[in-house]
């Protein structure tokens, strides 16, 4: 299995379960967050948990050895659609969702990361939208998700750099709601949060759905899911991953 739900305190923790390939995103765990979407509205926890196993990475985005068989703009949307509307479905829970980076968070692990209402990043883990290096964008609605929380500038910056950046500098540009070094400090957050009653919560970030709402976040997801699945169709994206999957062993 590439991945456990667990519900323990009236937290659901999801926690991605592929270290050796640095937690990629396969049909198996895309599966698994539809599941966990369900049990979030079926069964009501204080807050949700997105993390991965081991230090190494969060998530290395979409598993490229299965993804890159698709060739076609039209082959590829439907893969881009689907997880986007996981994506857009963890972002307008009603309840807090906490990304907790454990490691590196890059291409598509950034989107999930980004699509979370906080994120807990160790000190160690570097994250970035490195789509770039791969002559694409973002596919899974992280652009719109990075434009609707940092300022205008730096999100075009971290998109359009496409590198991966120090915990320390997520943190200074707005990205990173906290940088943890240890147990303690996850347990500080989660301590904090738990002093104010869920439905206190709940209410804020139906403040925060509403706008999205009203803002037409779900269009603007669409718009980003057809351009990025345009450009994967193109040579120099193939080029790129197939550069990525056959660079030599280490
Ligand atoms: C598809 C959607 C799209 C989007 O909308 O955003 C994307 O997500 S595109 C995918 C973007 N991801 C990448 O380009 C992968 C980048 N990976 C890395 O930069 C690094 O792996 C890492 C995450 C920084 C971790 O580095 P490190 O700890 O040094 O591990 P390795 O690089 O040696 O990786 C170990 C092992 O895992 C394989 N791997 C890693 N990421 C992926 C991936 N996304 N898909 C498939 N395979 C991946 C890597 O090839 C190594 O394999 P072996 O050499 O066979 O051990």
């Amino acid at each position: 299995m590439s991945y456990k739900i667990e519900m323990k305190d009236q937290i659901m923790t999801f926690t991605i379960d592929r270290p050796e390939i640095r937690n990629a995103i396969n049909d198996e765990v895309m599966v698994g967050l539809e599941e966990l979407i369900k049990k979030v509205h079926n069964s009501n926890p204080r807050v949700v948990i997105i993390t991965a196993t081991g230090s190494r990475a969060f998530c290395s985005g979409g598993d490229l050895s299965v993804f890159h068989e698709l060739k076609t703009e039209e082959q590829a949307y439907p893969m881009l659609k689907r997880m986007s509307e996981v994506l857009y479905s963890i972002k307008t829970l009603p309840v807090p969702v906490v990304a907790l980076v454990n490691g590196a968070a890059v291409g598509g692990g950034c989107e999930i990361a980004t699509a979370c209402d906080y994120r807990l990043v160790w000190e160690h883990a570097k994250c970035g939208f490195i789509q770039g290096t791969l002559a694409m964008t973002s596919g899974w609605g992280g652009a719109t998700y990075l434009f609707e929380t940092l300022q205008h500038d730096r999100a075009l910056k971290m998109l359009s750099d496409a590198n991966a950046l120090s915990a320390e500098q997520l943190f200074e540009m707005g990205w990173a709601t906290k940088v943890v070094k240890d147990q303690a400090d996850i347990d500080e957050f989660f301590q904090t949060m738990k002093k104010i009653r869920p439905e206190v919560h709940r209410a804020y970030k139906e403040v925060a759905i509403r706008k999205w709402r009203l803002n037409g976040l779900k269009d603007r997801v669409e718009a980003e899911v057809r351009r990025c699945a345009e450009l994967w169709a193109k040579d120099a994206h193939h080029e790129a991953v197939n550069d990525f999957l056959t660079k030599p062993k280490k």
